[in-house]
């Protein structure tokens, strides 16, 4: 029997004054090459930012199940939400509710499976903080929400950006660097590292995973004597997670870690806080990375970069990070759905 078509993929608008609604439009462009999606949010937004940058982009307002037929020969919008009025370049704390109900929305259509998947535009951090949005960022939000639906353990979300250059992981994701240390626990490498191989086996095909674990240190600890985390707490980590039967190494200095010899001895790194892993991540593919979150019961996929203020409104977005995100998506949810049909019940 024929397998049944999987669900489009839904899109948020993210922050109205950022490039997210310009990205929106110029993905639907370049469609021949990208998987069917839809956009949840105010499609009146989308309307006035296709005008002004002069984008021939048709939209169709309709419910998800239509939106694969609509693809083609339209941009399918499924309203929701307030107005977002925000200008581009122009964040302002009026856009706040939009952003949310097209988030909000958009994960009770993926968790409800009307979605394959969900990719996110960028919101703006400072914006939605002001506003009382209570989680660091999506990620955060995003575990928050699966947990209310979760019977067992709490789902843990864990940021990966990857390219076919390079796939990093940061233990530790929007803290303060002074707390980075304390933060760093063999309990957190470990479960980190669980999730990892979990995602990267039944979403990105892979069979046996290859995890580097960064050191924290410069050479990490240099045996001790320039920091002793990466003996105390990075190694035990490591060591368990190979009794496990999970392939990981480390700690690797990190400055070593990203030429192109190195990459070609693991699938993912492991480092232990933001910048460590994600300025070699953008740095080699900043227009074809893709923001993953991992460990959640459903899949989600966004650009690498954030709201770009300074070019939002000017038609100058480069829509490569969130074509790529599109594509990913679609990508991990036809390899889930495989590897599910492939288990024995
Ligand atoms: N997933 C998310 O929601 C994310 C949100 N952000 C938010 O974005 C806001 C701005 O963050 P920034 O640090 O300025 O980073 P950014 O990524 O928005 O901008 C950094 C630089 O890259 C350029 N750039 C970014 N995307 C581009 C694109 N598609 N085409 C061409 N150039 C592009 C910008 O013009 C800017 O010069 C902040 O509020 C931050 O919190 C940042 C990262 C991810
Ligand atoms: N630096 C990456 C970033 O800020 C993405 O955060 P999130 O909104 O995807 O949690």
């Amino acid at each position: 029997m024929p397998r049944p078509a999987s669900p489009p993929l839904v899109l948020t608008t993210g922050e109205p004054a950022g490039v997210g609604p310009e990205l929106a439009l110029k993905a639907w462009l370049a469609r021949a090459t990208l998987p069917a999606f839809f956009v949840v949010g105010d499609p009146v937004l989308l309307a006035d930012r296709a005008q002004r940058l002069g984008l021939d982009v048709p939209l169709v307002s309709c419910p998800p199940a239509q939106a694969a037929a609509q693809f083609p020969t339209a941009l399918p919008v499924m309203p929701m939400g307030p107005r977002a009025t925000a200008a581009p370049g122009q964040p302002d704390a009026s856009s706040a509710d939009a952003v949310r109900a097209s988030l909000d929305a958009a994960v009770d259509l993926v968790q409800a499976g009307a979605a394959a998947a969900l990719v996110t535009n960028p919101l703006a951090k400072s914006v939605m903080y002001a506003a009382g949005f209570p989680f660091p960022g999506h990620t955060e939000y995003l575990a928050a929400r699966a947990a209310e639906r979760a019977s067992g353990a709490e789902p843990r979300a864990v940021m990966m950006i990857w390219s076919p250059l390079l796939a990093v992981v940061p233990a530790t994701i929007h803290v303060p660097l002074r707390q980075v240390p304390d933060l760093v626990t063999v309990d957190l490498l470990l479960e980190t590292g669980r999730i990892v191989a979990t995602d990267m086996r039944r979403r990105f095909g892979l069979d046996a995973p290859r995890l580097a674990f960064a050191g924290l240190n410069p050479h990490a600890g240099e045996s001790g004597t320039l920091g002793t985390e990466d003996e105390a707490v990075v190694h035990p980590a490591v060591v368990r997670l190979c009794a496990e039967g999970i392939d990981a190494r480390g700690p690797l200095p990190a400055d070593t870690l990203f030429h192109p010899e190195a990459r070609a001895d693991y699938d993912v790194v492991i480092g232990m806080y933001h910048d460590q892993v994600l300025i070699p991540a953008k740095t080699l593919a900043f227009h074809d990375g893709v923001n993953v979150t991992l460990g959640l019961p459903f899949i989600r996929t966004s650009p690498d970069h954030g709201t770009a203020f300074d070019i939002a409104g000017t038609g100058r977005a480069n829509p490569a990070s969130l074509m790529a995100a599109l594509r990913l998506a679609r990508r991990l949810a036809d390899t889930q759905s495989l590897s599910r049909e492939a288990t024995p019940a």
